[in-house]
């Protein structure tokens, strides 16, 4: 078998990023109820002011405030009781100088108030006399119409992927349905036959799927669904029949172990062994995660992920994950802080090489402690709140250094 035709970073992203053009995901409708992660694929406006009328936030009286200046519990303002403003009905009065009318907390302002006195500042002297004992600022205690959103504002951005509050501001402007991506169907194909599924008793010698399953949560955080998971031994024939068919069943195939050199190791000649199938990386000049390998068959992009699970999970990170951003026309951000790292790192000039770190406050300042140990550990990744980036023209890093690490937690725009 070859050897691996290293490639930059920077290369390996270029020709990642020229695949995105080829998955072209499908739109569909759905309703407000059920869009929670989907991607917004157009933006969407509100037709209407939210709130649409002025309304009072606590239960007590409209006023003018103008009535009420300078108005003390000794000294009252005494203003006459118009009458009630009703929850969820039209209040058409107008309110005339030293004149009251009471609002419930949520009810709908009379014309001409410019401020509401909470009840317990007030005294009711008879059915149409009211003492104020407090005076109030201009719109004090009030929304007003078009203060959550205003009509023809964006509501969501296309591209953004939908959370539990936009779900809230979508039922507010009266949408019900709006419309998204269908999500990027991926398999996950776990490979090895030391690797064994996490519900079945264990021999000495094997392992438990790390992989597949630590893939199953990032690819779902990013909005994907996993429609295939699948643990494969080392067989080129079982492994080109579990490709095939995640290539039938989804437009992504990640697969896990199998990426280096070894005799055992067949994700290349698997991909080779489509008609279509062609290797566009194999190696990339990166510290873990060299042996990833990329391919296509069927049109279809094929992660060869490095068994190791850090190495697994971190080229997710770099790669996998803007490949389905891109795809997906996701506007998140990955968030980076600026830190201080805690102990100097040696690293190999010429690759770029990716440091696991926790963050933690020392004497107020941010400090980045690097998570040292092998690429075969997945609680490195546990550990971390995040990772930083040596690139491939830097040598180290010294004690104290300023660094960025880039967040596991991701924003978004
Ligand atoms: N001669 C060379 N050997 C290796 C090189 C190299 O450049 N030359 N690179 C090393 C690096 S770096 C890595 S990373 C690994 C990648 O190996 P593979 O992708 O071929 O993966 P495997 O050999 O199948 O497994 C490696 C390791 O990971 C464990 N593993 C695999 N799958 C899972 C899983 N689903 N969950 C948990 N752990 C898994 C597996 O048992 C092995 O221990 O190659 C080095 N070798
Ligand atoms: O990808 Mo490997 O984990 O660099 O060790």
């Amino acid at each position: 078998m070859n050897f691996f035709k290293i490639r930059s970073l920077s290369e390996a992203r270029a020709i990642i990023h020229d695949e995105v053009s080829r998955l072209k995901l499908e739109v569909e409708r759905i309703s407000i109820g059920a869009c929670n992660g989907f991607i917004a694929c157009e933006n969407v406006y509100s037709e209407v002011d939210i709130p649409s009328f002025d309304r009072s936030t606590v239960d007590g009286y409209a006023v003018k405030i103008d009535d009420v200046m300078g108005a003390t519990e000794s000294i009252p303002a005494m203003l006459k009781l118009k009458g009630d403003s009703v929850m969820g009905e039209v209040m058409s009065e107008t309110l005339q100088k030293g004149e009251a009318i009471y609002v419930p907390t949520g009810g709908m302002l009379p014309h001409g108030s410019d401020g509401v006195v909470m009840i317990e500042y007030s005294e009711q002297m008879s059915s149409d006399l009211i003492l104020i004992r407090q005076p109030i600022a201009f719109g004090e205690n009030i929304i007003y119409h078009g203060d959550d959103l205003k009509k023809e504002q964006l509501i969501i951005e296309a591209g953004k992927r939908i959370n539990a509050y936009d779900m809230g501001l979508l039922a507010g402007a009266g949408i019900n349905a709006i419309n998204v991506y269908k999500k990027i169907k991926v398999a996950i194909l776990s490979t090895g036959d030391e690797v064994v599924d996490c519900h079945l008793p264990i021999k000495m010698g094997q392992i438990r799927d790390i992989n597949g399953y630590a893939l199953m949560g990032l690819v779902s955080e990013l909005g994907g669904e996993v429609v295939h998971k699948a643990i494969i031994r080392d067989d080129m024939n079982a492994l080109k029949a579990s490709v095939a068919e995640s290539l039938e069943k989804a437009d992504l195939v990640l697969l896990s172990g199998g990426s280096s050199v070894g005799t055992r190791d067949f994700t290349h000649q698997v991909i080779e062994s489509f008609a279509d199938g062609e290797i566009l990386i194999h190696g990339i000049s990166i510290k873990p995660g060299k042996p990833t390998i990329v391919g296509r068959a069927h049109n279809k992009l094929i992660f060869g992920l490095p068994g190791h699970p850090t190495a697994s999970a971190l080229v997710f990170e770099i790669l996998v994950r803007p490949y389905m951003e891109s795809v997906s026309n996701l506007k998140m951000k990955s968030i980076k802080v600026n830190a201080q790292i805690t102990e100097s790192i040696h690293s190999a000039s010429g690759k770029d090489t990716f440091i696991m770190v926790n963050l933690a406050y020392e004497d107020n300042v941010l400090r980045a402690k690097p998570i040292l140990g092998k690429s075969g550990l997945i609680s490195l990744m546990t550990k971390a709140s995040g990772y930083i980036h040596i690139e491939s023209d830097q040598e180290g890093l010294y004690k104290g250094q300023d660094v960025n690490v880039y967040l596991f937690k991701r924003g978004e725009l």
